[in-house]
């Protein structure tokens, strides 16, 4: 149904996506600012954070192309329960492809990474995480959801997003913001990661998909759905959902390409 169908935006290379990922994200880190002056964002891990990068650390062209960052508060659209120097911590590629190479005169994001105090207890790290959330989001209130402005989400090669893999329990979780995992398939087996009611309900969900290894689950996603984590964003955001990729990332794919202005 047009419309209500996700915008799929295809670029011959990287940096053409990451130019137009950077117009993109001034876009909703705007909006963020007019609705509750801050600019609240979930990010993921794999190849995300450099595709970010890419698109952040660019100079300007002009006064409107003007990343806040100080504005920006980043969370963790999943996380492995691993210490945050460890090679598997996505808060630790997230550093080291973005957050140590902001100039200081740009000014910091503020970070919410997990409490690795609870490292040995995935319940209670995504309890701690979602109470990280609460904080942040509902202040007080009772709110059913929190609302990021938006989500940047990656699809793995078997289609999950954050750490929701296909076919599993997870997947249907109702009531936490947050939940643990003790048996991912791609490992490590132990994370947590914000639950689907989260991911749908974010004010814009924007998914990076890089390369000719995702051209099939990219086919399946978009012609099948089956199921596949990915998919039920799609169907569950629709024209709120935006997916940056590359023309290798969906060659075969029927799905309408739009045109991003
Ligand atoms: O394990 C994970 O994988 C997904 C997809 O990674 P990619 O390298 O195929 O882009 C990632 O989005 C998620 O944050 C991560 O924990």
């Amino acid at each position: 149904m047009p419309g209500k169908q996700p915008n799929l935006f295809a670029f011959n290379d990287v940096d053409a996506l990451a130019s137009s990922l950077r117009s993109y994200l001034i876009t909703c880190q705007n909006a963020g600012l007019t609705r509750h002056e801050a600019f609240k964002v979930a990010v993921s891990g794999g190849s995300l954070p450099k595709t970010l990068a890419k698109a952040l650390l660019t100079e300007p062209k002009s006064t409107e192309d003007t990343i806040k960052f100080d504005k920006w508060e980043i969370f963790f659209a999943d996380e492995r329960a691993v210490p945050l120097d460890h090679e598997d911590s996505n808060y630790g590629l997230l550093k080291k492809e973005l957050l140590d190479k902001i100039p200081a005169e740009l000014g910091q994001p503020t970070i919410h990474p997990i409490d690795t105090q609870y490292l040995d207890d995935t319940q209670e790290l995504a309890d701690q995480y979602e109470k990280t959330l609460v904080n942040s989001f509902a202040k007080g209130d009772s709110v059913k959801l929190p609302i990021f402005d938006l989500l940047l989400l990656g699809s793995g090669p078997d289609g999950h997003t954050c750490s929701l893999f296909p076919g599993h329990p997870l997947l249907r979780e109702t009531d936490a913001w947050v939940a643990p995992i003790e048996d991912s398939p791609k490992p490590p087996p132990r994370r947590i990661t914000l639950t689907l009611p989260v991911v749908t309900h974010a004010v814009k969900v924007a998914f990076v998909a890089t390369g000719g290894g995702k051209k099939e689950i990219m086919k399946e996603i978009f012609e099948q759905g089956n199921g596949l984590p990915c998919a039920l964003v799609n169907e569950a955001t629709g024209e709120r959902c935006s997916w940056f990729v590359d023309n290798a990332a969906v060659e075969g794919v029927s799905f309408p390409r739009r045109g991003f202005l």
